[in-house]
């Protein structure tokens, strides 16, 4: 078992992690992958947060950081994030029109603000995704022979879908924890195992305290092969 981690908050975990050099090592002997993992690419390499270690005592994220964490289930995995500076025109964009801005100094982004942010994004790397999470599936992930569970296919999206929203959680908390409400799966084509995988997800909108939420997940193929829209609501301020 991995040492436990004492980040405070997930922009910092982002900021300061990088992902494994075994994980790297791996995703990057699979050449469809080589555009995301490169220097030229708009994504960072981080841990999966929900795979890492919490502590003893501390029983987040078991499923991911123990049930399926294993070499016959999830052998590799690394979550892949937009710089900082695309992640910030994502806020604007996402929370220009929203209630639920992180922060009050988005609130209310004018025209020019708009205008400014277009501009902003022609020259920062674009991102096409808000996280992309890279997975290795090993066979005792089966439902049907060599075909990966739908189930563990929902948590998988479910997970990724989770730690895309937190990174536009601001660190001073102004939106509350998000919680899945709805996920809505659908299975497209069977996923092989075993198989390596890139879970795709982007936040389409937000609206007061609701985000949907959009993901689909793709092999070196190419194809969809299953993709998943989600509703996700944050906790009243003052808790549940
Ligand atoms: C280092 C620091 C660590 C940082 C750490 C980051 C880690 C990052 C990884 C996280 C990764 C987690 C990934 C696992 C994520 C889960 O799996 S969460 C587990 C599954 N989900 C749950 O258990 C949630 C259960 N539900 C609830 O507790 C309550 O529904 C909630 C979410 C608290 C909301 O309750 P509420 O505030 O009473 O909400 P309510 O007023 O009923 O509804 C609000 C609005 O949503 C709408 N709504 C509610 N439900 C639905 C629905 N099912 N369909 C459509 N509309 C709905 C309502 O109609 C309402 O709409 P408006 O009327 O406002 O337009």
């Amino acid at each position: 078992m991995s040492t436990p981690h004492n980040w405070t908050t997930y922009t910092a975990f982002l900021r300061t992690s990088r992902a494994s050099e075994s994980d790297l090592k791996y995703f990057a002997l699979h050449p469809w992958l080589a555009p995301l993992l490169s220097p030229g690419s708009p994504y960072r390499s981080v841990p999966f947060f929900s795979r890492l270690e919490k502590g003893e005592n501390n029983t987040l994220d078991r499923f991911f950081n123990r049930v399926i964490n294993t070499n016959d289930t999830i052998p590799h995995a690394i979550a892949l994030v937009p710089g900082d500076e695309w992640l910030a025109l994502r806020r604007k964009e996402l929370f220009a029109s929203s209630t639920s801005s992180p922060s009050s100094s988005q609130q209310n982004v004018t025209g020019e603000e708009k205008e400014q942010a277009t501009t902003e994004q022609e020259t920062t790397q674009k991102a096409e995704y808000d996280f992309i999470l890279l997975t290795s599936l090993a066979p005792s992930l089966s439902g049907f022979t060599d075909t990966a569970h739908g189930g563990l296919l929902s948590a998988l999206f479910d997970e990724a879908m989770g730690c895309c929203t937190a990174a536009f959680r601001n660190d001073d908390d102004a939106v509350q924890e998000l919680f899945t409400v709805n996920l809505n799966v659908t299975y497209r084509r069977p996923v092989p195992l075993p198989g390596v995988y890139a879970i795709r997800v982007r936040v389409e909108k937000t609206e007061g305290r609701k985000w949907w939420l959009k993901g689909e997940l793709v092999g070196g193929d190419g194809v969809v092969r299953t993709s998943a829209e989600s509703l996700w609501v944050a906790a009243r301020k003052g808790g549940l």
